[in-house]
């Protein structure tokens, strides 16, 4: 399996696969590993097919419950907090799960991370399943990273009057870290940037 989550400009995005295996045995193609437990909650599934599938259920009817019995809904964290009581409760017992929990509540949009050892964490991404390292080497080659950690505070000290000077970038791998750039002037960025989106003018925008 391999489960990605991640937040972004828009909110939140979930990509999944649909193998279920067996050993050596695909024993289908056709898994839904995201259950829609309503129309504001969503939750991904790795691990135990059928202890996802149970307990999401499970969880799915807890939010149901709780909404008809208050007539208000359950936030992300609460019923992340409620899946992570349970698998808490099975600790030991031979669970595998490895699931995300994410939606909208009043507060935003959230993104929760829960496994069968009682772990529960809250995040902007996470892959989640055999295949997630995999996913995560796609997230961004080294370049695409640089090149948003760049942006990133480039765009930072142009709002943030406590942000400035030059930019420094260290890259952190198998073998230690890298020092990718060790002073990148924001002003020099920001005329790059202006070209590249076809500011011309003096440059004051
Ligand atoms: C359909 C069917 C049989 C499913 C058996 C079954 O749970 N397979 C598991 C792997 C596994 C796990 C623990 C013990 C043994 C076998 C599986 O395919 N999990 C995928 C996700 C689920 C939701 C489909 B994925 O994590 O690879």
């Amino acid at each position: 399996t391999t489960t990605l989550g991640f937040v972004f400009k828009e909110g939140i995005l979930l990509a999944v696969d649909s193998r279920a295996s067996m050993g050596s045995f695909l024993s289908s193609e056709q898994v839904r590993k995201v259950i829609e437990i309503n129309e504001y909650l969503l939750g991904t599934m790795a691990g135990g097919a059928a202890d996802c599938q149970y307990w999401l259920a499970y969880l799915a009817n807890h939010c149901r419950t709780y909404e008809l019995k208050n007539g208000s809904k359950l936030s992300v964290a609460a019923a992340s907090k409620f899946l992570q009581g349970i698998l808490i409760g099975y600790k030991n017992s031979g669970l595998s799960m490895g699931c995300m929990i994410a939606g909208t509540d009043l507060s935003g949009q959230h993104l929760y991370y829960i496994d069968n050892d009682g772990m529960r964490l809250k995040g902007d991404i996470f892959s989640v399943g055999s295949g997630s390292t995999y996913a995560y080497d796609m997230i961004l080659s080294l370049t695409e990273a640089v090149e948003l950690g760049v942006r990133a505070i480039y765009h930072a000290t142009h709002r943030d009057t406590a942000s400035g000077g030059v930019v420094r970038v260290y890259h952190i791998h198998q073998n230690g870290w890298t020092k990718v750039h060790d002073g990148i002037d924001v002003v020099d960025l920001h005329y790059k940037f202006a070209q590249q989106k076809g500011l011309v003018g003096d440059g004051d925008e």
